[in-house]
């Protein structure tokens, strides 16, 4: 996906870890040792050592990592200085849904905007995001200063959507339409299709009830 010193799988672990390291800030817990950490995400302490070992943390005391400088290493790593604007394509039940989870956890990304294009939508505020027509894409985008979009259109339209999202300058795209996106390269992208994880998770199971393991 993106060049990173860091792997992929690392960077999705690390935003794993600081919500558990919030919520714990949250319920005034101050410390946590690596196992219970690992035990919590289902992972060994190793890998969580392994993880953290390669962003450079290393102040794990006898009591264990301090909670919130965790918190603050990790978002030092994950977080950029300003707040990030993201853009929802298709504000449909998807889109929508996103937008009432994601917002009001403050964080440093913020969907700010949404494009749509049904007449019913266009104009309107919803879920407090105004909601733009799609022709006005790029002048809306440079406007609001957005980096990222997440596409959630019906896959039919997803590719006209490829060049207006480069046109426009968009950095990133999470696309959770069922059709795989494309983009040149130094546009980070994640396709996420529901039903290729869930016939994954099919698979396995099937595999585990046909080859049973002891423990
Ligand atoms: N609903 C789910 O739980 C779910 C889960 C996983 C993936 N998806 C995928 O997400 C996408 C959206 O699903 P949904 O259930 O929200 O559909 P939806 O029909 O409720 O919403 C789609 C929205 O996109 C808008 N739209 C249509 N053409 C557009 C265009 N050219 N540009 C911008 N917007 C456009 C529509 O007006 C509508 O508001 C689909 O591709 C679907 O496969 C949906």
């Amino acid at each position: 996906m993106a060049s990173s010193n860091i792997p992929e799988k690392t960077i999705e672990r690390l935003s794993e870890y600081r919500r558990t390291l919030l919520s714990c800030h949250k319920q005034g817990i101050t410390h946590i040792f690596s196992h219970v950490l690992a035990g919590i995400h289902g992972i060994t302490a190793v890998q969580v050592r392994r993880d953290l070992m390669l962003i450079g943390f290393s102040s794990d005391t006898k009591k264990g990592y301090d909670v919130k400088v965790l918190i603050d290493f990790i978002s030092n790593i994950l977080d950029s200085d300003t707040v990030t604007n993201i853009a929802v394509i298709g504000m449909g039940h998807l889109g929508q849904a996103i937008t009432k989870y994601f917002n009001g956890r403050g964080l440093k990304l913020k969907i700010t905007t949404a494009f749509d294009i049904d007449p019913a939508k266009v104009g309107q505020t919803i879920d407090g995001i105004p909601c733009h027509h799609m022709e006005t894409f790029e002048e809306v985008v440079e406007d609001k200063d957005i980096d990222i979009v997440i596409v959630s259109s019906p896959s039919r339209v997803a590719d006209e959507l490829v060049v207006p999202i480069v046109n426009a300058g968009i950095k990133g795209v999470l696309n959770f339409t069922s059709r795989p996106l494309n983009f040149p390269r130094g546009i980070v992208v994640e396709n996420y299709d529901i039903t290729t994880l869930l016939e994954k998770v099919a698979y396995f199971v099937k595999e585990n009830e046909e080859n049973p393991t002891d423990d």
